[in-house]
């Protein structure tokens, strides 16, 4: 077999899930490149955590099979809310991963990953007192301390403030290179910002799959944002009448999204014709598509 599917990390094969006469993944055929970060999306009931559990070796499939290209013990997984026992602190939950899954690791490998989690002053105080992002964090830091080849994060962001995401995202930006991810989310702004590869599923298929950007440029609408020093309505006005303008929207009183039949055209026009309308220009800047755009035109 030649393409991508040949170094894929995990790949599958018609996977089938029912539950019952509830079909939960119908002919799924995943492939996850080898060092990617990939974003499963999918509304609530998509199938997500079915999947996710099913790559994992907990759930067993209806039809089809998983191929992994490392160990099942070199897979880990991260569920959506981690339990800790409350009594137990960070560093002896981490403590006790690493035994499980890496005996053969340091005790030393316990302060980086804490560290790299920003939980080092917290390291030695009871979990049952942390807050959800500081258990979300330590339980990436419980599921790298094994140094896995493959980590599977059920939607690990999506129950977190602004600040507890932010901390959540970075921590799995920086583990590109070191091993594959697959996360699974609602957010697509969160995918749209760690994920290089997306798959689409929707009741239980896969919608679409393959790098993000070949999702966003295939389907980007060529617009331009203009920030303009107000009024804005008369430049709208003349934008509009121009042929190679699609549409010019109101954003608010000096924000105009102006779509056009072409990036390159509006390249050489846009700037003349702002000018040749007296507006006085702010900020000029290709629209990029947005991943939530391409999700509902597939989803809906
Ligand atoms: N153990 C189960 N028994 C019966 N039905 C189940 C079971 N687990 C999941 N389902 C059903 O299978 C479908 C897929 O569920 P799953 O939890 O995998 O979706 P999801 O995409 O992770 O959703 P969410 O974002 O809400 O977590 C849903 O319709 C759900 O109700």
């Amino acid at each position: 077999m030649t393409g991508p599917r040949e170094t894929a990390a995990v790949a599958t094969h018609g996977l089938d899930k029912r539950y019952g006469p509830h079909v939960a993944l119908a002919g799924v055929e995943l492939a996850v490149p080898e060092g990617a970060v990939y974003g499963l999306v999918g509304p609530n009931g998509a199938g997500k955590t079915t999947l996710l559990a099913v790559l994992a070796g907990l759930r067993r499939p209806s039809a089809g099979r998983v191929d992994l290209a490392v160990p099942r013990g070199r897979v880990a997984l991260l569920p959506d809310t981690p339990q800790f026992e409350p009594w137990l602190t960070g560093r002896e939950v981490v403590a006790l991963a690493r035994r499980l899954t890496a005996p053969g690791e340091p005790a030393g490998r316990e302060d980086e990953v804490l560290a790299d989690a920003e939980l080092t002053a917290a390291a030695d105080r009871r979990v049952g007192g942390y807050s959800r992002g500081m258990l979300q964090r330590l339980g990436l830091a419980a599921t790298v301390v094994g140094r896995p080849g493959l980590l599977l994060l059920d939607e690990p962001a999506s129950a977190l403030d602004p600040a507890g995401r932010r901390e959540v995202l970075d921590l799995i930006a920086n583990l590109r290179g070191k091993a594959t991810v697959v996360l699974s989310s609602h957010i697509l702004a969160d995918v749209q910002e760690v994920c290089d590869t997306v798959g689409i599923l929707r009741e239980g298929r896969l919608l679409f799959q393959g790098p993000l950007a070949e999702l966003l440029v295939g389907r980007a609408v060529p617009a331009y944002l203009v920030r303009l020093r107000p009024p804005a309505a008369p430049a709208a006005a003349a934008l509009r009448g121009l042929g190679w303008v699609r549409g010019v929207e109101a954003l608010d009183g000096q924000r105009l999204r102006v779509t056009v039949r072409s990036l390159e055209e509006a390249e050489r026009r846009l700037p003349g014709a702002l000018a040749d309308c007296g507006a006085r220009v702010v900020s000029l800047a290709p629209q990029a598509a947005d991943l939530e755009d391409v999700f509902l035109e597939l989803t809906s």
